[in-house]
């Protein structure tokens, strides 16, 4: 199980969850779309046991869980593949070096293993972010808004890469971005009220990653687009 139940939680004056109850399907993507400010991020925190709450349970094994936000995280210091040993260092484990650069391979940065993060693009860095979370190899993946920041076509790219290398884990992504959520989401949240309430939306038929061009998907995010719209003008 991965969720809340009866969660209250608020951040000094403002009451974010109220008795909040939510539970994430298992082995699938989930992505989490709102206004600016509903709670998206806090959501995430909250699951990955970062913020005490008030009252309630939060549904989760944390040892399970790997996080992969908006930066990179890199160290710069530390070579591409060192970077994604990190969490073998950090835990004391013995690094696996061939499995590093097996996924180094798959994000296609095999020819710049011994780069430092500063020579890299932003796209770059984020692959390696990306491989670092694959190294991690944990069952559970927090997402906040992880290509937010990257050009159209790096960040095309890099949801399919994701749609490929993290097919059955469960996925929690928050973006704002609705055609990020309608290619890679089997299920599809939308957070709106303070304190947060929820509604499901039909995600596009088909397997993600689901192609940007599909029909389907594209009636599916001017439809996700429309909500989101209504949610803001309805809260203003
Ligand atoms: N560390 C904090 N201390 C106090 N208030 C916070 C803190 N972090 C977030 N908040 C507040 O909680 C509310 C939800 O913030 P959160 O970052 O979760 O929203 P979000 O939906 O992820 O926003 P965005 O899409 O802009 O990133 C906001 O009103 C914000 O000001």
């Amino acid at each position: 199980m991965l969720g809340f139940d009866g969660v209250s939680f608020s951040w000094s004056a403002q009451r974010l969850l109220h008795n909040f109850s939510l539970t994430f399907a298992v082995g699938k993507t989930t992505a989490l779309l709102g206004a600016s400010g509903i709670g998206k991020s806090s959501l995430l925190q909250l699951l990955a046991g970062l913020r005490p709450i008030e009252q309630g349970r939060i549904l989760v094994d944390r040892s399970q869980i790997a996080w992969m936000g908006q930066q990179d995280q890199l160290y710069p210091w530390l070579s591409v593949v060192d970077n994604v040993l990190l969490p073998s260092t950090l835990t004391g484990q013995p690094p696996d070096r061939r499995r590093a650069e097996y996924l180094l391979e798959k994000v296609g940065l095999a020819h710049r293993l011994s780069a430092k993060p500063h020579q890299l693009s932003g796209g770059m860095r984020q692959r390696v972010a990306l491989a670092r979370t694959l190294y991690t190899d944990r069952p559970v993946i927090l997402m906040d808004e992880p290509f937010a920041m990257l050009d159209a076509i790096t960040k095309l790219r890099l949801q399919t890469l994701t749609g490929e290398l993290l097919k059955g884990k469960t996925v929690i992504m928050v973006t704002h971005d609705p055609a990020e959520a309608c290619r890679l989401a089997e299920e599809i949240l939308l957070l709106h009220r303070s304190p947060l309430e929820v509604t499901a939306l039909a995600a596009p038929l088909g397997e993600p990653p689901r192609p940007a061009d599909d029909l389907g998907l594209l009636t599916a995010q001017a439809a996700l687009l429309a909500r989101l719209e209504a949610y803001e003008i309805s809260s203003e």
